[in-house]
């Protein structure tokens, strides 16, 4: 490694990731996934259901421990990195009292990060700075997903993992929560994340990392991939790669 790749790790270093869950059987939630996310970069994670996707999250964000391999996030293990609030989450649910007002909700999470966080940045930077007196539980799906995103901002983590953000929202809604994330990440800071529409890693991912069975079977820009793969749509190139059994489907990369 050169001294500058020391200084400057990569935002997520993922290398021959494995986890399994025992119970009545073993399930390989994830079989041998590597995966490097350089600081700045927009990552859309794309696989079917069960492809591994939250599981890779989760171990990334120290909520759970690696059955072999090993995650490094900016350099750090995951749990320091969270707990310096060096990387931050929007999950899909969970995480809010609704009787709080928006802004105590964000106001809430600067405390437990101690003093100094601009509660007001966060608000106006996820667009919800004018609901900052509404109850959470009066806010839509998709102005309650751009409070989770202010308080994952709240610490200004340098990097953001978005699992199904979107999920179950109206088209308004997804577009207004993603212009909130874009504009954000202009700014510098590293976002990756699972999402089922693909059209959201086409918009507005600069790469997309497919995974499939645990396994990254592709990975480049939209672009490259659907290059790869012969074919004109990013669907039919997801259909292809995350279908084909026993084959390691071409990356672009
Ligand atoms: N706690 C657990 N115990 C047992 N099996 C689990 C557990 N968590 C996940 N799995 C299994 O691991 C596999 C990967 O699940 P994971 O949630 O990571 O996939 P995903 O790509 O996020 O899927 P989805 O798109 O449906 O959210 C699945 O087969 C799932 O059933």
């Amino acid at each position: 490694m050169t001294p500058a790749q020391e200084t400057h790790p990569p935002a997520l270093d993922v290398r021959g990731l494995v986890k399994e869950f025992h119970g009545r059987e073993v399930v390989r939630a994830v079989d041998g996934l590597d995966l490097r996310v350089a600081r700045g970069e927009v990552v859309a994670f794309l696989g079917p259901n069960g492809a591994g996707k939250t599981t890779t999250i989760d171990l990334a964000l120290g909520l759970a421990r690696p059955t072999a391999g090993t995650v490094r996030v900016l350099g750090q293990a995951p749990a320091d990195a969270v707990a310096a609030g060096r990387v931050a989450a929007v999950m899909q649910t969970g995480g809010l009292l609704r009787d709080l007002t928006v802004g105590e909700t964000v106001r809430l999470t600067a405390a437990l990060f101690g003093t100094g966080h601009d509660v007001r940045a966060s608000l106006e930077r996820a667009g919800i700075a004018d609901l900052e007196r509404r109850r959470v539980g009066r806010c839509s799906g998709g102005q309650q997903q751009r409070l989770r995103f202010a308080m994952a901002l709240v610490s200004e983590p340098d990097l953001l993992f978005l699992d199904e953000p979107t999920t179950g929202m109206d088209v308004m809604g997804r577009r207004d929560f993603w212009s909130a994330v874009r504009a954000d990440a202009a700014r510098g800071r590293t976002v990756v994340f699972a999402t089922h529409y693909l059209d959201e890693a086409e918009l507005y991912a600069d790469r997309v990392v497919v995974v499939s069975r645990g396994r990254v079977v592709a990975d480049g820009t939209a672009a490259q991939i659907k290059d790869a793969a012969g074919v004109r749509t990013l669907e039919d190139a997801f259909v292809r790669l995350t279908s084909a059994v026993g084959t390691s489907a071409g990356g672009a990369r």
